[in-house]
């Protein structure tokens, strides 16, 4: 349930700071040290974590299940307070004479100090906060399970990304727009909400953004304030001797080929923008006609069927654990779904609305049988090269020795007094953008085999190098922590291997099962093999190569990996292939005989006033990083709604 005071927060994440302190303090010199450590790590999560507030009780919203059928009413009841939620939230409370209720099955985000220091978010992965999910066994991938984090709070995965903001190539929505016969999906259209979203200041540091291709008015805080790792900036000047064009600005009308630093979600002060923070501010919050609970998940879309037999959602049933009371809440116009990915078609399938057979299979009364709900589940795969650098790894952020320790409680006072260092680095500091058909770093007499062209369009790239000051096992545990690391995440952005999400059973407590089937096709191996190669010659290349300590042999690191024939690489790539977090595409916009779960304005095919918004509708995904795009995708929804709902 939601806690009662603010006070409680406050003493809860202190002492889970703490705790991650506390594993470090073994001998007596590194206690003195973690104390000091302790009460820096303390002022700074106080300093977070002071403006978390009263969260909203579910009583507050909804009636028992089992009391009555007279429930409280909303205009507008959105299921799932992420990315996607809050946008849609703070938009459509605009217009006072909409009554809006958001649900999130978790707490608040900006309350918790990992969420909102830029470096934190894997500290969050296996506990409360994070759904802590793994796909099937991968069967073109060595038969290994993947792990697959997802938010679950308020800002959802915006709240623990790595902040990213690179949106897609013009030509992604190009072809959005082509799939679904709908040209106000274009590029030259749609680009409006994403101006809508943006607040870039200019930066005399890089003059190359020009003012006019970001917004400036927005309420998402975007900028380099992210603080930069020297070995990524080797990177960048590497991958510019190697032959990727450095781009200013990754998010022109011009595509988003190159390389260079990336722009963040991280604002001035150094704290993570999730769209939470961005969109739920105090005067957002204060709106009488918005009203939202916390730890209030939705178990179910309620419908009725008018008399002319139209099948209309006229509620939702929530609930705060699986033993705790269910409540009902009546929306009297519309429900929006926007629990991401994989919660989105959950939830439906679990409404009764997905494929029949699969429905019976499971018990569930069947509202509306609908083909394609948790067909063309698409992710990004990554391979991570790992590499020994000389120096500058954030490796310390995990300490394991009490130099790490020392450079710890350096870099916290850091942060605390300028709100940059280390603990303001996104991890994904710098990144690579380019196409496996690119003449300069692919020619035809060392790569003769032409690969599968399935770009959106000329000018968008199949592949990006993350860099990142870490190399991790598992996302998130450093390999050979004693050591400065370095890693290349080679990542297919535009794969054509596709899986599927289905029910384990009607429980909505248990999760579905994920398949996003990688490696499937043989175009994503050989992709990903070209990737590598871009990627191992980049860190040949001066200045990264002198950066990096080729001598070292280590199994776990890739300096000798170009030894390898492409078909060992290929086997690699089975043996290593992991997600890059962007799972998308499991209630697509399409027609619905083309595998559509919803329609141009984002209403589920056979129930008007159901609607998804989030990235389970993206027709295809973006060949980046999805947040800006599904944030749009909630403004451009917001538009539409308030046009139609809205007296303001
Ligand atoms: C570790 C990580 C790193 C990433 N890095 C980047 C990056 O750098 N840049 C980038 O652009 N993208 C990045 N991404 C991807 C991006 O963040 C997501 O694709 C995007 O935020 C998804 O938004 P969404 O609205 O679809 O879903 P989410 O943001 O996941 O929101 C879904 C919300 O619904 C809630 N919910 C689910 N089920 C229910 C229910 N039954 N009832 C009530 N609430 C429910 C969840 O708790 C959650 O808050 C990353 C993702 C992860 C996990």
């Amino acid at each position: 349930m939601s806690s009662a005071y603010p006070g409680h927060n406050i003493v809860v994440r202190a002492l889970g700071l703490l705790t991650v302190l506390k594993t470090f303090a073994q001998h007596r010199e590194r206690r003195v040290l973690l104390s000091a450590a302790g009460v820096a790590a303390l002022t700074l999560a106080l300093r977070h974590i002071l403006s978390a507030r009263v969260e909203t009780g579910l009583d507050a919203v909804g009636r028992k299940v089992h009391a009555d059928y007279d429930f409280d009413e909303f205009d507008v009841i959105i299921c799932g307070g992420g990315t996607a939620g809050c946008v849609l939230a703070a938009r459509l409370s605009e217009d006072p004479s909409i009554r809006v209720l958001l649900l999130e099955a978790g707490g608040s985000g900006t309350a918790l100090f990992e969420s909102r220091t830029p470096s934190g978010f894997s500290m969050l992965y296996h506990g409360p906060h994070v759904y802590d999910l793994r796909t099937t066994a991968q069967n073109h991938a060595n038969g290994q399970t993947e792990f697959w984090p997802r938010g679950k709070m308020l800002g959802g995965c915006s709240s623990i990304n790595a902040q990213m903001a690179q949106y897609g190539a013009p030509s992604d929505f190009d072809e959005w727009a082509s799939i679904i016969g709908d040209d106000s999906w274009k590029y030259d259209n749609f680009k409006q909400y994403i101006r809508k979203f943006e607040n870039y200041k200019p930066n005399p540091r890089y003059p190359g953004v020009k003012s006019g291709d970001r917004g400036s008015d927005g309420p998402v805080r975007i900028g380099y304030n992210n603080f930069m790792s020297v070995t990524s900036e080797k990177f960048v000047q590497a991958a510019t001797r190697a032959g990727i064009p450095f781009s200013p600005d990754f998010n022109t009308e011009a595509g988003t080929k190159g390389v260079n630093r990336v722009l963040t979600y991280v604002d001035e002060k150094g704290r993570r923008v999730s769209t939470e923070s961005a969109y739920l501010t105090p005067d957002v919050l204060a709106r009488p006609n918005l009203k939202i609970a916390t730890h209030a998940q939705v178990t179910r879309v309620l419908f009725e069927k008018s008399a002319d037999g139209e099948t209309r959602a006229v509620g939702v049933e929530f609930s705060a654990a699986e033993d705790a009371p269910r409540y009902r809440a009546r929306a009297k116009k519309e429900v929006i779904l926007a629990g991401g990915a994989i919660h989105s078609p959950h939830m439906l399938l679990l409404s009764g609305v997905g494929p029949a057979e699969h429905l019976e299979e499971h018990g569930i009364p069947v509202v509306h049988d609908l083909p394609s709900v948790g067909s063309h589940l698409i992710d990004h795969p990554q391979v991570e090269l790992r590499f020994k650098a000389f120096n500058g790894s954030t490796n310390f952020l995990k300490p394991r020795s009490l130099t790490h320790a020392f450079k710890m409680v350096t870099a916290v006072a850091q942060y605390l007094t300028a709100g940059t260092g280390p603990l303001a680095c996104n991890i994904g500091d710098a990144a690579a953008f380019f196409r496996t058909d690119d003449p300069i770093l692919f020619p035809a007499d060392a790569f003769p085999a032409p690969l599968e062209d399935s770009n959106s369009g000329p000018d968008s790239p199949d592949i990006e190098i993350v860099a990142t000051p870490i190399a991790a096992v598992n996302h998130e545990t450093p390999i050979l922590p004693h050591l400065n690391t370095f890693a290349m995440h080679v990542a297919l952005l535009r794969p054509t291997s596709t899986g599927t999400l289905k029910l384990k059973s009607a429980n909505p407590w248990e999760h579905p099962s994920m398949d996003p089937n990688y490696c499937h096709t043989q175009h994503d191996v050989d992709a990903l093999v070209r990737g590598i190669r871009a990627a191992l010659k980049i860190s040949q290349t001066a200045p990264l190569a002198d950066a990096l300590d080729a001598a070292a042999t280590h199994a776990e690191l890739d300096h000798a990996l170009h030894l390898k024939s492409d078909a060992e690489l290929a086997d690699a790539v089975r043996a290593r292939v992991q997600t890059i977090y962007h799972p998308a595409s499991t209630c697509r916009m399409a027609p619905l005989a083309q595998g559509g779960v919803v329609d141009a304005q984002l209403r589920v095919y056979g129930i008007p006033n159901l609607r998804v918004c989030d990235v389970s509708v993206f027709p295809e995904l973006v060949s980046g990083h999805p947040t800006g795009a599904c944030i749009a995708t909630a403004e451009k929804l917001s538009d539409i709604l308030k046009t139609k709902l809205g007296r303001a």
